[in-house]
């Protein structure tokens, strides 16, 4: 079978997966995902973060957010920038108003500051023991690594509920993995 096709079926039954969650499993696990990245500290802090502002039934990394505000780090929170193009990260703080993005994604006023992340905690519907990720199809995090890594060491974070690692995600040429996944459960280090 294609590529695209076991990427497109793996996608379907992660997303039906998570989308029955309940709201109290979804709380617990938004704690658990702070708890796993105290545990472990995946990157240094202080040091510009990208998070990103949940959207469907994604694990709730707010709290999370606050926690490394609180710790010194510099957030920014990515922007679509078009399709085909890597993404676009500009400055965050917890409460700061947010605009409405494409896909439904909200997204900080065009007048905050554009930086580079040195860390990414990036959004996965599912990734396996060696560090492949799958999202939502655009291609969009697999560009902006790829640009951020020609330039500097960056490390991408995947962040999800614990059974969101699987055994094993296609994937192909264009895909970048992660240094890093953190779940409400765990964090670990890919080797
Ligand atoms: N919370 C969050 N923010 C994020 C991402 C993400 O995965 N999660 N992104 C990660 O790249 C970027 C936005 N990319 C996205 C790409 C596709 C869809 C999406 O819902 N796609 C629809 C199809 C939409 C269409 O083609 O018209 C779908 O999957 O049903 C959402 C976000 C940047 N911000
Ligand atoms: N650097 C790149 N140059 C050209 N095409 C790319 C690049 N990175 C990804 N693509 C293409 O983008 C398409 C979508 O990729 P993929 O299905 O891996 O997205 P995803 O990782 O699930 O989505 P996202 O990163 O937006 O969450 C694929 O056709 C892939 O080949």
């Amino acid at each position: 079978m294609s590529l695209i096709h076991d990427k497109r079926t793996l996608r379907s039954a992660m997303l039906a997966w998570r989308g029955g969650l309940s709201e109290d499993e979804r709380r617990v696990a938004a704690d658990g995902l702070v708890a796993s990245f105290e545990r472990e500290q995946p990157f240094e802090t202080p040091t510009v973060v990208s998070g990103f502002w949940p959207i469907k039934d994604e694990i709730d990394i707010r709290p999370l957010m606050i926690e490394l505000h609180n710790g010194g780090c510099q957030l920014v929170l990515p922007v679509v920038q078009g399709r085909g193009k890597p993404l676009l990260f500009r400055a965050w703080r917890p409460g700061d108003p947010l605009e409405q993005g494409v896909f439904g994604t909200l997204q900080p006023s065009p007048k905050r500051e554009t930086l580079e992340p040195d860390a990414l905690i990036v959004p996965m519907l599912a990734c396996d023991e060696e560090g492949w990720r799958l999202g939502y199809g655009g291609g969009f995090y697999d560009r902006t690594l790829l640009g951020l890594r020609g330039r500097k060491a960056v490390t991408a974070v995947g962040v999800g509920f614990n059974a969101q690692l699987v055994d094993d995600v296609p994937h192909g040429p264009d895909d970048q993995r992660l240094d890093w996944l953190l779940t409400d459960k765990r964090a670990c280090a890919f080797v």
